[in-house]
């Protein structure tokens, strides 16, 4: 296809932008798709990648019967006599006769033949030598099975794996996990008007994206190192398509800054059309952020990868990543689509008419509120710094006070944007 050709057929696509909602989802079923290879993985190397397995037990869950007190394993009536000890990590002879006991640690195992297990301070030694006391009526060890039966399916495939999920594994005795690997993604700034240093004047920018935009991906689950992070790519085809391609030959995703519209030096459609990238999206029914598009390319050896074009203007940006590249990501990894907290709004919040709007807030979380910040024009930040995410009012509505509206979270940390 010539250049004319191609930026004519953007033109026409771009004419009729998607639904916000179906968007969403179609970036998310683009990634699921086409999800990442598995390989099995230590477990100490899993943090953060996705299970592509259910997690279930090797044993039964404790696999042994287990005292959860120090004290004595009895058996029958007492008082008893003391024939053993069994410690942690013991596997101990059964008890055979009433009115005998074994000593027993927390956490060893209970023998064979025990009726009860007596805590040691509740104990009393007769002058003879006999263990007394009275056993509790509830049990005072763990049965096998008791949280889990060997076999049983704990977590699904698709569970992100955390701390939690890691120590869980180790308790039901896998070394290693079979998980996704965590997708590779690179940045391209577009815009020879921005500056990479020092303060914006005389018609130029700061470029506030190529800084950020690597932690928000990397926020998501991404691996992105400064080598993959390359801009402002000169305001050329030729540059654009070069740098595509260079990206593209290591990366699951490349994300790109600015042009994606269709002034002269907007140059990503066009770039796209000539490396043959089908688009997944082109262009959202949203306020702001609205020319943002997902493109798939196939390669010769049939890898899928994906190119992300976020508006040049930074807000707008961040409202193409949490809309069109967290869902594309949570497909690659092959989570399930990431579902949207509601919060109540405090405030009315404008609609924008056939479009979505993704209104910044902050979240009160105590109260279930969600409160518009200012500061919130599509070539502003000032507002995101202070929000933890998007309201989105519905297109044909207005946020009324009160009203339960979905909230598209910001993937910070826990710990940022504490108050
Ligand atoms: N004729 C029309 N022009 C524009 C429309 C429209 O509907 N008709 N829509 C506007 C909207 S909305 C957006 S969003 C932008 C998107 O344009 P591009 O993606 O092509 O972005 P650029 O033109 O390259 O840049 C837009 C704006 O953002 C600044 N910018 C770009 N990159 C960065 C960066 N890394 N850090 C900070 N600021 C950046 C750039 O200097 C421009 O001011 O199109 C509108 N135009
Ligand atoms: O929609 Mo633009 O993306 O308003 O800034």
């Amino acid at each position: 296809m010539s250049t004319e050709t191609a930026a004519a057929a953007a033109r026409t696509a771009a004419s009729a932008p998607a639904d916000w909602a179906q968007a969403r989802s179609d970036a998310y079923a683009a990634g699921l798709a086409a999800a990442l290879p598995v390989a099995g993985r230590p477990l100490v190397e899993t943090d953060g990648l996705t299970l592509a397995e259910p997690l279930t037990t090797r044993t039964d869950l404790p696999a042994f019967p287990t005292s959860s007190v120090d004290g004595w394993a009895v058996r029958g009536s007492g008082p008893w006599r003391v024939v053993g000890r069994v410690l942690a990590g013991g596997t101990p002879p059964p008890l055979t006769e009433d009115g005998t006991t074994v000593e027993i640690a927390t956490g060893a195992m209970v023998p064979d033949g025990a009726t009860a297990v007596l805590r040691i301070e509740e104990s009393d030694r007769t002058p003879d030598g006999l263990v007394s006391g009275t056993p509790r009526s509830t049990p005072e060890w763990r049965r096998p099975g008791e949280e889990a039966y060997a076999g049983e399916e704990l977590l699904p495939a698709g569970t992100p794996v955390d701390p939690a999920v890691i120590g869980l594994a180790a308790s039901c005795g896998h070394d290693t996990l079979r998980v996704r690997r965590a997708p590779r993604a690179a940045l391209l700034v577009f815009g020879d008007e921005l500056l990479t240093a020092g303060p914006p004047g005389a018609g130029r920018v700061r470029d506030a994206l190529g800084p950020a935009l690597p932690s928000w991906l990397r926020r998501y689950g991404c691996e992105i190192t400064p080598a993959d992070v390359v801009g402002p790519v000169a305001d050329t085809l030729p540059a654009h398509v070069s740098a595509l391609r260079t990206a593209l030959a290591r990366a699951d995703l490349v994300c790109t800054t600015g042009g994606t519209m269709h002034g002269p030096v907007d140059h990503l459609h066009p770039a796209l059309a000539e490396l043959g990238a089908e688009y997944v999206v082109n262009t959202v029914a949203v306020r702001p952020g609205f020319p943002m598009l997902l493109a798939r390319l196939t390669g010769p050896d049939g890898r899928v990868r994906f190119v992300a074009g976020l508006p040049g203007n930074p807000q707008s940006a961040i409202v193409a990543l949490v809309s069109l590249v967290a869902p594309l990501l949570a497909g690659l990894q092959g989570r399930p689509m990431p579902a949207l907290p509601h919060a109540t709004l405090a405030e009315p919040v404008p609609g924008r008419g056939d479009y979505t709007h993704l209104a910044l807030v902050r979240l009160d979380r105590a109260a279930g509120s969600a409160h518009p910040v200012r500061h919130v024009g599509s070539a502003m930040l000032r507002g995101l710094a202070g929000a933890d995410g998007f309201a989105v009012i519905a297109p044909g509505t207005t946020g009324e006070p009160g009203a339960r509206v979905p909230v598209v979270p910001l993937p910070l940390l826990p710990g940022e944007r504490a108050s």
